[in-house]
């Protein structure tokens, strides 16, 4: 098959790379020209605008967007849209809003599928898990390149109609900030307790067997291993927080008590007054690990 990549910085990268090792052509667009040129260097073809993106795409379009969430999607979809039909598929694999989601498959020309993404930069070569919302035919038309962008056939399913996708991934963020805060917590009472302990060696033995084995303790081992016990110079101040904001906001609409995923929240807020609590040192280490989002440090 032939895929649009729209969006070339630490997700749309991996998108074309693993569509290209998979055996499928790649024309790809960003702002940023030196996104292009690396892409075209390792074998995609460059366009140097959405027009001429689909100039090379011809009819029957898949195109995919990687691009920050929010206004960056609008605008891409405005420029996209006169020459979009309805035999034509876009993918939002970014962690949009599913409110916004919903509007855009409603005015969007061709099929819109929404596709939460799990597994960050740091999946580049395992694959990335997809939660796919949208019309059943697009997503069977757009297999080829879930398989090549996910962790294989497992690694992606339908979810349900438009809105669907983001809606698991808002969820499945809310799950992150929680499991984070547990982490978090347990090695702070570990920190600061009566033993003088090596963390590194606490996270690798509980992720060998133990029952709270996991990715999450695998990159606090990874923290531990590469900051110190201590967390070295890591500040206490976890950025983000969109997604977990939406989470709690659609729990209070739908009066889902969702307590543990609002105290992580919170405890986000919270770390903003610098404070130096160690569970939001490991958070704030741990977006490193899994988003490659920059560590705040003292
Ligand atoms: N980094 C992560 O761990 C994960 C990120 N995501 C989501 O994936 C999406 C992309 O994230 P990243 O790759 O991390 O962001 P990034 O900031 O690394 O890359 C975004 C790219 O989009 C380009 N861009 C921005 N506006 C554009 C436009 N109007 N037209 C064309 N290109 C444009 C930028 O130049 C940049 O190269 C976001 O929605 C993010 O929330 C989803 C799962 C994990
Ligand atoms: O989706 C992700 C991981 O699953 C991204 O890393 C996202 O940026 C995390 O959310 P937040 O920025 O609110 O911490």
């Amino acid at each position: 098959m032939q895929l649009g990549v729209i969006g070339l910085g630490r997700m749309g990268r991996i998108v074309v790379d693993r569509v290209l090792a998979a055996g499928h052509d790649v024309v790809a667009f960003d702002l940023d020209e030196d996104a292009v040129d690396a892409v075209a260097a390792a074998g995609a073809s460059p366009a140097d605008s959405i027009d001429d993106l689909c100039d090379h795409l011809g009819d029957d379009k898949r195109i995919w967007l990687m691009v920050p969430a929010g206004a960056p999607v609008d605008a891409t979809l405005e420029t996209l849209e006169p020459r979009l039909e309805a035999a034509d598929v876009v993918v939002d694999g970014g962690n949009s809003n599913f409110h916004d989601t919903l509007r855009r498959a409603d005015a969007c020309p061709a099929a819109y599928l929404d596709c939460g993404t799990s597994g960050g930069p740091a999946s580049a070569e395992l694959g990335f898990s997809l939660m796919v919302g949208g019309p059943e035919w697009a997503y069977e038309e757009l297999a080829p390149a879930f398989d090549a962008v996910a962790t294989g056939p497992a690694g992606h399913a339908r979810m349900g109609p438009s809105g669907s996708g983001h809606y698991v991934k808002m969820v499945h963020n809310g799950v992150e900030y929680a499991l984070m805060q547990a982490y978090g917590e347990g090695f702070e009472l570990l920190h600061e307790g009566r033993f003088d302990l090596d963390l590194e060696a606490v996270a690798s033995v509980w992720n060998n067997g133990a029952v709270i084995r996991s990715w999450l303790l695998e990159l606090c081992e990874e923290a531990f291993r590469e900051e110190g016990s201590d967390l070295g110079d890591v500040a206490d101040r976890v950025e983000g927080g969109s997604t977990g904001t939406w989470t709690v906001q659609e729990a209070l609409e739908q009066e889902v008590p969702l307590p543990l995923i609002y105290t992580a929240l919170a405890e986000r807020h919270g770390s903003r007054a610098d404070e130096g609590r160690f569970s939001r040192r490991l958070a704030n280490r741990l977006r490193y690990g899994f988003g490659r989002h920059e560590v705040q440090r003292q």
